[in-house]
């Protein structure tokens, strides 16, 4: 088979030299933001004094509004790792949310290349109910396929570690056997962007090294991965760029060592 042509150097169009690299890494798009602002309103919120007068007044109350997300812009590729950092409540987990399409933005875009996977929002399982049928139920909400359920189902219970406590009600595990559970339901997904939140928090020592793990298996396997922490040596060692968050706008986005310092140089 004849092989490509060499592809012609880029050439500056004022000057004909070539031109400088580019500054990011050549992989395809598989996440942009653009613009994307987000606001809750909160019912039933007490904004300001006077709140009986206003609903004498008015008739209802108007919802609070929380504008988590202001206009947040940035491309993530192919093969990045990117942290995100920020002080509590800058947005962190409103952009994660919003980029696993769980949360819709007011204005702006999000586009993704397939169904990102966000490792942290806990499956909603039942306390009622087995360990098997929270794992069936779990995996079913988190929107895999009956058959990649099937397929998956005895990796997940062996993950889990449950044993013989798998056909019990989950009201009968303690808070680490429940933890166990959520994590092996949260972590049977796979996709080609990965994103996860520090507050996947995983029972006991020997566990949390299995989870440790596996969650590198998980990065291993996905394109890209973003990951939120409030570990700064978990991002430096993790991620080759990093966006600190400030008040729900974009403060620095460029290499982790760069922003982390800035951001350390603020906080510490
Ligand atoms: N469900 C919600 N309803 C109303 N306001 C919310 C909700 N979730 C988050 N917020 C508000 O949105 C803002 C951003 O919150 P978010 O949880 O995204 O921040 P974060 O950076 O992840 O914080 P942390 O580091 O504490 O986890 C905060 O002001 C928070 O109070």
């Amino acid at each position: 088979m004849p092989s490509d042509p060499e592809p012609a150097p880029r050439e500056d169009p004022g000057t004909g030299a070539p031109a400088a690299p580019p500054a990011r890494p050549d992989g395809d798009p598989m996440v942009i933001v653009d613009g994307l602002h987000v606001t809750y309103r909160v019912l039933g919120a007490e904004d300001e004094p006077g709140r009986v007068r206003r609903i004498l007044r008015h008739g209802r109350p108007r919802p609070r509004e929380i504008h988590a997300l202001r206009g947040v812009s940035f491309v993530l590729r192919r093969g990045e790792a990117v942290g995100v950092v920020g002080s509590n409540g800058s947005g962190k987990s409103t952009l994660l949310r919003s980029i696993a399409g769980l949360l819709p933005g007011d204005r702006g875009d999000v586009f993704t290349c397939g169904q990102p996977v966000l490792l942290g929002v806990n499956a909603a399982l039942m306390d009622d109910l087995t360990g098997e049928r929270n794992i069936v139920l779990g995996c079913l909400a988190m929107g895999m396929p009956l058959s990649e359920v099937r397929a998956k189902y005895d990796d997940v219970v062996e993950f889990s570690g449950l044993g013989k406590f798998i056909d019990m009600p989950m009201r009968t595990y303690s808070t680490g056997m429940a933890q166990r559970l959520r994590f092996a339901i949260a972590t049977a997904q796979t996709s080609e962007i990965l994103m996860i939140d520090e507050a996947l928090a995983t029972g006991d020592a020997r566990f949390r090294r299995r989870s440790e793990d596996r969650l590198k298996e998980l990065r291993e396997e996905a394109a890209t991965v973003v990951l939120v922490s409030h570990s700064l040596e978990t991002i430096e060692e993790t991620c080759d760029r990093t966006i600190w968050l400030d008040h729900g706008r974009v403060r620095l986005d460029g290499p982790s060592a760069d922003v982390v310092a800035a951001y350390r140089d603020e906080h510490e």
